[in-house]
């Protein structure tokens, strides 16, 4: 058991050196996108499935409350939170059309949606991107292994931060240290701390 914890953190540290190599870049596109929309006025919305569901929470709390120091709220939505909502949407429609539905609803020109995804497979995911992409929206996609079918979702844009591995929970590992660069991109450039 010791062995494979140990493992475990090895092989996430490994994840994240590889992935600060690869995934900069797509971050601070994301970030761009992201600053440039609220700046507009615009939303971002976030989903994801298990574990990338609360990341989509995680991001969006932290817009709309607060990353590492007090400042205004930022408009963000999850779309995984309204059980009544999703419920009712799984129960007569299809599970597959759980965020979809919310994004037609609630997306609009300019908004944001931040897919999450670890296969890029989620079909309820895709089917929000193809939704945001209809409204207008751009995608900031959270995805790893071969990006799934949502890497062929990204247009000039949008932009994919695909983690390198192939491991859900090192994957989901590095999510979360992606979107805490997000905040603290945002952060930075909407709320720059004074200089003395
Ligand atoms: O958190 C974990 C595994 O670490 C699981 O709950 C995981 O998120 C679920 O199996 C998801 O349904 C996987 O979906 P996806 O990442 O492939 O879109
Ligand atoms: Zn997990």
């Amino acid at each position: 058991m010791l062995d494979n914890i140990k493992k475990n953190f090895t092989e996430s540290i490994q994840t994240k050196i590889a992935a600060a190599e690869a995934i900069p870049e797509s971050i601070e596109k994301a970030s761009k996108m992201m600053i440039q929309a609220l700046i507009m006025g615009n939303k971002i919305l976030t989903c994801g499935n298990g574990g990338s569901a609360g990341d989509a929470q995680h991001f969006s709390s932290e817009l709309l409350n607060r990353y590492e120091r007090d400042r205004p709220p930022l408009p963000a939505i999850a779309l995984t939170t309204d059980t009544s909502t999703l419920t009712s949407i799984a129960n007569d429609f299809s599970y597959d059309d759980v965020f979809s539905k919310q994004v037609k609803a609630l997306g609009q020109q300019g908004d944001i949606l931040l897919a999450i995804s670890t296969s890029g497979n989620s079909t309820n995911v895709i089917n929000a991107m193809q939704a945001a992409l209809a409204r207008d929206m751009t995608i900031v996609a959270l995805t790893g292994k071969d990006g799934g079918e949502m890497a062929g979702f990204i247009g000039e844009n949008d932009v994919e931060i695909r983690v390198p591995s192939s491991r859900t929970a090192r994957i989901q590992e590095v999510h979360l240290l992606a979107i805490h660069c997000l905040c603290e991109s945002i952060d930075n450039a909407l709320f720059p701390i004074a200089s003395t």
